[in-house]
């Protein structure tokens, strides 16, 4: 039987290694000005005070129909954009594996539908998020307004200041400069009331998507380092606020094959 689990992980992609805190999209725009990980959470590793355990931060997208939270978790994880528009249908998600300052680390990024019928499915899914990200539409100012809802929703699932949070504004070459920077400073503004970071991305072109996932990735990680390394030390590993897997109790990484790189699963068909 265990030699059926010992699968030995295949190496993270390089644009998935993380040795440096990641730039934020502009200073303007962003909580934490820091350019280096904690000092805690950098040696923790070296020092082996940090547990080898399998590190999960769960991630909820949310947002108005239409703005392009599918095609920005596409881009990211399988590098695609599909001009069609295909409505998501309660929820689904993906699992990203990452190497951050040399340590094994997963975002289980949650895709949810922007229908106002699917809402009540949708934020079934948003308790225990690490990292609440609100979109909406750069060329479709009205969906800026309705973060703020949005937000509330998935807020009233979570432990007060216990999440990240994210305003993006997608779409980013469908608008022209000067519009793109009008409506960033309305975003910008928004976020600094939601004590939200901001960043502007396209889905189409990829421009910042990287970026910001990794931005998203190394403040979660650090979070959840912190928290580690102050109350919970022994081999554990922790999703989201939730349950917690053991691991590594034979002295090697047990691989589960059902979090697989390509995605859990699909709750809810397109
Ligand atoms: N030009 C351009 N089109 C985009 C971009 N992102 C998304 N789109 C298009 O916008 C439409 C909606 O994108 P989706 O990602 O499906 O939107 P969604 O927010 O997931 O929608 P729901 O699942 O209904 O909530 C699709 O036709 C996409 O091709 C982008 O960055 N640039
Ligand atoms: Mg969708």
């Amino acid at each position: 039987m265990k030699s059926s689990l010992m699968h030995f992980v295949p190496p993270v992609s390089r644009d998935r290694i993380i040795s440096q805190f990641p730039k934020w999209y502009t200073p303007e725009a962003c909580l934490q000005l820091k350019e280096h990980f904690h000092t805690q959470v950098s040696t923790a590793w070296q020092q082996s005070t940090a547990t080898a355990g399998l590190k999960i931060s769960k991630v909820v997208v949310v947002g108005d129909l239409y703005v392009g939270k599918t095609s920005l978790i596409n881009r990211f994880c399988k590098d695609n954009f599909d001009r069609d528009y295909k409505a998501t249908i309660g929820v689904d998600f993906e699992m990203e594996r990452f190497e951050i300052i040399g340590i094994p680390y997963h975002l289980q990024i949650w895709d949810t539908a922007g229908q106002e019928k699917f809402k009540c499915i949708a934020s079934a899914y948003y308790r225990g998020a690490e990292v609440i990200i609100t979109v909406f539409d750069l060329a479709d100012i009205q969906t800026l307004d309705h973060t703020k809802q949005w937000l509330e929703d998935a807020l009233r699932e979570n432990e007060p200041d216990s999440s990240f949070i994210f305003l993006v504004g997608t779409k980013k070459d469908l608008v022209s400069d000067a519009v793109c920077e009008r409506t960033e400073l309305d975003a910008i503004r928004l976020a600094n009331e939601m004590r939200a970071e901001y960043w502007s991305v396209s889905a189409k072109t990829g421009e910042n998507v990287k970026e910001f996932f990794s931005r998203v990735a190394a403040l979660a990680f650090e979070q959840s380092m912190i928290k580690e390394l102050e109350n919970t030390p022994g081999h554990m590993a922790q999703i989201g606020a939730g349950n917690l897997i053991s691991m590594w109790s034979f002295g090697f990484c047990v691989y589960f094959p059902c979090l697989q790189s390509e995605g859990l699963g699909r709750f809810f068909k397109h």
